[in-house]
């Protein structure tokens, strides 16, 4: 599904993305770990072409992306939810909502949207800016699923946010991957919802992939020691 071979990339001078190897396969969730400021935003911008490639390939769906524009990668179904959310916060819940169909022939917002986070529905006609942070993250998901993309590029949906709240996102985040077959490439530093949710997991050291395996096999506090600060 996703593929990045040998990837660098750099601010200016500075290269924060050191030959980075990355699959993310059909179906798949996947976990991108790492401490603050080791380059895990910068891989998903890069994936969405927010930010440019040095060297190296990106594959997915079986075309070579690298130098596609973000609109294209989005259209082509792999979509960014960026930290901080990115919803507008003038706007209701519902013109968020119906702001991802534009990509889409459908004419209303997908029942399944509401099926997996109720509480748009309750707060359809309230602003992006008035929700809490959790359900603003929802909202975030839920527009992005709007556009039916194959794969989610989700940046930190745990961050700052009640736990309960968190369960209640890991749980949607399972049936998106397991239900809807969308692949999701996660950031997280809350390595517990991490491993409850991914398949596989990768850690980013200062830029580079230094471990990865499989979660139900791995050491969770073994992994804990490369990411927590
Ligand atoms: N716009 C920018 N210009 C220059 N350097 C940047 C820029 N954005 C990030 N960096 C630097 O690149 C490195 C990687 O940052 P990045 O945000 O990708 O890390 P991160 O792992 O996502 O961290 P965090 O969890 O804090 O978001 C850091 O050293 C950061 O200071």
């Amino acid at each position: 599904m996703l593929k990045v071979e040998g990837l660098n990339a750099s601010y200016g001078e500075s290269r924060v993305l050191w030959n980075v190897n990355l699959e993310v396969k059909p179906g798949e969730g996947v976990a991108l770990l790492g401490r603050n400021g080791v380059g895990k935003t910068t891989m998903l911008r890069v994936l969405a072409g927010l930010h440019g490639v040095q060297d190296g390939k990106l594959l997915f769906d079986g075309s070579d992306i690298t130098r596609h524009a973000p609109h294209k990668r989005a259209r082509g179904g792999l979509a960014y939810v960026p930290q901080g959310r990115g919803i507008l916060p003038h706007l209701t819940v519902e013109e968020n909502l119906l702001m991802g169909l534009n990509a889409t022939q459908e004419k209303g917002i997908p029942d399944f949207i509401y099926d997996l986070f109720p509480v748009l529905k309750e707060m359809l006609h309230r602003k992006g800016g008035n929700l809490s942070g959790g359900q603003q993250q929802q909202l975030a998901i839920g527009r992005a699923l709007t556009m039916r993309p194959k794969m989610l590029l989700l940046d930190e949906p745990t961050e700052g946010i009640q736990p309960n709240v968190v369960q209640q996102i890991g749980e949607a985040l399972k049936v998106v991957r397991n239900e809807l077959k969308v692949s999701v490439l996660l950031v997280e530093q809350y390595l517990d919802f991490a491993w409850n949710f991914a398949e596989r997991y990768y850690v980013l050291q200062r830029g580079v992939i230094t471990h990865t395996g499989e979660t139900h096999t791995d050491d969770v506090d073994t992994v804990s020691r490369f990411i927590t600060v």
